[in-house]
């Protein structure tokens, strides 16, 4: 399949279709620059202050660009953002960055960094991106062990200590328990050896033509 044409349509179509391409050509060489750099566009925009004639000049480029990208927007199933699997966070900006270690049997271990853009107040990192990146690699660890797609039905994350930004931590994610098409995951996110937060959650595995 050509990395610019449309995902082909499947006997999943109009459900989660469980057979996404991966592809690390989509994007081009230059993606995963193009990714970095609007990762760091998001940094400085959290914390800037422009002046107002700075504040001009960037709304007129980013609009100059918003428009260079219309013309190549492609469906969800075609972009590269989510399925560039050499990318952290599989090319999805969207996501706290991460880089995958162990994903199996006994689970998904990454590293996962918050960046500037992720905080959340005196410099540590926002909850809600602390839950982002474990509702990601808790799907990834339900999805590994049923070989589809799963949905999260809730997610319980308790903050035990604070998040720092700018380092490297480690996230854990398990099935611990399965019944039928009821995954309980695990998981945790480590300092070094100091516990930030854990997690326990439910992913369902979908049918097919589910969304
Ligand atoms: C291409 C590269 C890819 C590479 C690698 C791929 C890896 C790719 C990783 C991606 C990872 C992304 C991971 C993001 C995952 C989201 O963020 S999904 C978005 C957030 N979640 C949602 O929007 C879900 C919204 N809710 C729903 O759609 C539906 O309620 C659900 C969750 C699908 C369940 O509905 P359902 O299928 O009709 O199931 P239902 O019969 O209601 O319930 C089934 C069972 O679960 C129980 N249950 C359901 N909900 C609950 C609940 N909240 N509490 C307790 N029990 C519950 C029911 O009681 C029932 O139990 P049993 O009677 O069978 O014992």
């Amino acid at each position: 399949m050509s990395d610019s044409q449309p995902a082909a349509s499947t006997a999943h179509e109009g459900g989660f279709r469980p057979d996404l391409a991966i592809s690390t050509k989509r994007g081009g060489p230059h993606y995963a620059d193009f990714n970095e750099e609007v990762r760091t566009l998001m940094d400085k925009v959290r914390y800037a202050c422009p002046s107002d004639e700075l504040a001009l000049d960037a709304i007129a480029t980013l609009r100059d660009l918003n428009a260079k990208l219309d013309e190549y927007l492609v469906d969800e199933w075609t972009t590269p953002a989510g399925t560039r699997v050499d990318l952290p966070a599989r090319g999805n900006i969207t996501l706290p960055p991460y880089e995958i270690s162990a994903a199996g049997p006994d689970g998904v271990v990454a590293t996962v960094w918050f960046r500037p853009y992720h905080l959340g107040g005196n410099g540590v990192a926002h909850g809600g991106q602390v839950a982002v990146a474990f509702d990601d690699l808790g799907g990834m660890a339900s999805a590994v062990a049923v070989n589809g797609v799963c949905r999260t039905a809730f997610l319980k994350v308790n903050y035990r200590s604070l998040t720092p930004l700018n380092t490297p931590l480690q996230m854990r994610t398990r099935v611990d328990r399965r019944d039928g098409r009821k995954m309980f995951v695990a998981g945790t996110l480590h300092d070094g050896d100091r516990l930030c937060a854990d997690i326990e959650s439910l992913f369902i595995e979908l049918k097919p033509g589910q969304a």
